[in-house]
């Protein structure tokens, strides 16, 4: 597991992913080019918000499995380039919002009282408070435009100024609004008539960038204030700059300059414009949460395991990811199992999920039987992050479908591989802490814990193949750990399930498929 830092993240953070067994290179201050030239020698990327993370990056990353946020916003990352190559995005958009609330309340208030300017006259030893006249927040209406995470987080703090709070966000429901005690305006425009203040949190998205420009500050109460703690652009600057000028905008606090990480924002000109330079997550607190956050996710991602917050996978609360995790494992187990036993390309596959898991987010637990559906003929290409894109590209059309009852099970999961000229079916279920079981193939039923080596054998049900096939293992010097039978009783067939202790050799497979009575018989690695 080689690291790359490429921008600065809490020394705990380093100190977990070394503790963890990664090997870790901490290169904050790399050219692009440099960058461009050693990306190549890693298998997972640590940034910020100021490395560009695309495809001319991709190009070179030939290695890379995991690119790792540290912190909240990835605009910086091209999604579709990672997940075309599956490389998981993971982020912490939990670990700093508090700090992002926190500036954004920060930066109102030097904004409305002036703080830096007044600052400033002091320590030229000028005692002057002559035209910084400020202004209050009580009674005030600020407008949120986004309210998520930071959105919400400041609503809640600015309702204990006493200000009226109203938000726009179309993405949000009414009861959401309701829980906030938050007005919802249903048009950007009437949250823009209506507000003494403005502050945005909305993701920089093509729907966002500008969303606050020339028409916005046209219909704006004269005198409004602006706070842009998300990112630049979201506010067009240049638009901003002439509402200041022409007095529409009275003071504006911006954390998110345009050219970041150059100081070259046109706004720097303004005497009414306090601007800091992305500190909104720059708080020792945020930055261990985001560090230590980061490094367990990348290492977690890299080991192939679900990571809560992989930003290009759906999404999981923790919470849910535990109980997921054993049908992730029930899932890939099941997946594993076709392509050892068939060799006929998949053209559908239909997992019906019954009973308890039925409940649950399962579209990762269908990433998971796909993963491992395809693992035998693909390796470590596929995971969780491209194996919908693999199974679309390979003509795989993949349905899921849903039953609260199941008989005899509390929880059970089928996958249907249906290929041209047959069907296969696997089925497993999930109880106790985690504990998975196999229990039907192709109709044939079993109670199998599934180990890491397995034969898988179908063969006539009369007396005598068993014992041959035990015979010949013994020779092969394969130790049979547990075997089961399942049987169908309107068929003169029956397949057997057999746990072994270690790898069976190609001949003694070769000898056992020759047994007379033994139509087929596979060595099944999980
Ligand atoms: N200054 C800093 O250092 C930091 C900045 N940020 C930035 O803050 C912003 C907000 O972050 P979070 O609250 O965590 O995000 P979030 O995803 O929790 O919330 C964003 C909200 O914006 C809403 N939204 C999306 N499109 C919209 C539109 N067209 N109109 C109105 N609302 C829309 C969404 O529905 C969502 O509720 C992001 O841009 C993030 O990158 C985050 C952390 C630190
Ligand atoms: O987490 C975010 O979205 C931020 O904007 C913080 O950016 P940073 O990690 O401080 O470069």
């Amino acid at each position: 597991m080689k690291v790359l830092i490429s921008e600065p993240i809490a020394q705990k953070g380093i100190e977990k992913l070394i503790e963890e067994g990664a090997i870790v290179d901490v290169k904050t201050s790399l050219t692009r080019q440099e960058l461009l030239e050693v990306i190549g020698g890693y298998d997972g990327l640590i940034v910020r918000s100021n490395t560009m993370v695309n495809e001319e990056l991709y190009k070179k990353a030939t290695q890379l499995k995991v690119v790792g946020r540290a912190g909240n916003g990835v605009d910086n990352i091209d999604m579709d380039g990672a997940t075309k190559r599956g490389i998981i995005v993971v982020n912490t958009p939990e670990s700093n919002v508090v700090s992002a609330c926190e500036l954004t309340i920060g930066l109102l208030l030097a904004t409305c009282r002036n703080i830096p300017q007044l600052h400033n006259r002091l320590q030229e030893r000028v005692w002057d408070r002559s035209g910084l006249k400020g202004i209050e927040l009580q009674g005030k209406t600020v407008g949120i435009v986004g309210l998520g995470r930071i959105g919400s987080l400041v609503a809640t703090r600015l309702k204990s100024f006493g200000m009226n709070i109203i938000a726009y966000d179309p993405y949000i429901s009414d009861t959401r609004f309701k829980h906030l005690g938050v007005e919802k305006k249903e048009k950007l425009a009437d949250l823009m008539k209506a507000a003494d203040i403005l502050t945005v949190h909305t993701p920089k998205t093509e729907e966002t960038y500008g969303i606050i420009g020339k028409e916005q500050f046209k219909i704006a109460k004269k005198g409004l204030v602006v706070i842009n703690c998300a990112r630049a652009g979201i506010v067009n600057e240049e638009a901003l700059g002439e509402a200041l000028k022409e007095k529409n905008v009275a003071r504006a606090g911006i954390d998110v300059p345009e050219g970041e990480p150059q100081a070259t924002s046109l706004l720097l000109d303004y005497e009414n414009v306090i601007i800091t330079p992305h500190a909104g997550a720059d708080t020792l607190e945020a930055q261990d949460n985001v560090g230590i956050t980061i490094a367990q996710e990348v290492v977690s991602a890299l080991r192939g395991e679900m990571v809560p917050n992989a930003v290009n996978l759906p999404t999981l609360p923790t919470r849910e990811l535990e109980t997921v995790k054993a049908y992730l494992r029930l899932g890939e187990t099941l997946g594993k199992m076709y392509y050892q036993l068939e060799k006929e390309a998949v053209e559908k596959v239909e997992i019906i999920y019954r009973g308890e898991v039925a409940a649950l987010e399962t579209s990762v637990i269908s990433l998971a039987i796909l993963k491992g559906l395809f693992e035998p003929v693909l390796k470590e290409r596929i995971n969780y992050v491209n194996a919908n894109v693999i199974a679309k590209s390979r003509g795989v059309t993949v349905t899921e479908i849903k039953e609260s009852a199941v008989d005899n099970y509390l929880t059970l999961i089928t996958v249907k591989v249906i290929s041209k000229n047959m069907e296969f079916t696997i089925s497993g279920t999930v109880f106790g802490k985690g504990e998975m079981r196999i229990s039907e193939i192709n109709g044939y039923e079993f109670d199998v814990n599934p180990t890491p080596y397995m034969l898988i054998a179908e063969n006539m049900d009369k007396p005598g193949v068993v014992g041959q096939l035990g015979t010949l293992l013994g020779v092969g010097k394969v130790n049979i750990a547990t075997m089961q039978l399942g049987r169908k009783l309107t068929d003169s067939r029956a397949m057997m399930v057999l746990t072994v202790d270690s790898e069976i050799a190609k001949e003694t497979l070769e000898f056992l498929s020759g047994v007379e009575g033994i139509i087929k018989a596979r060595f099944v690695k999980l």
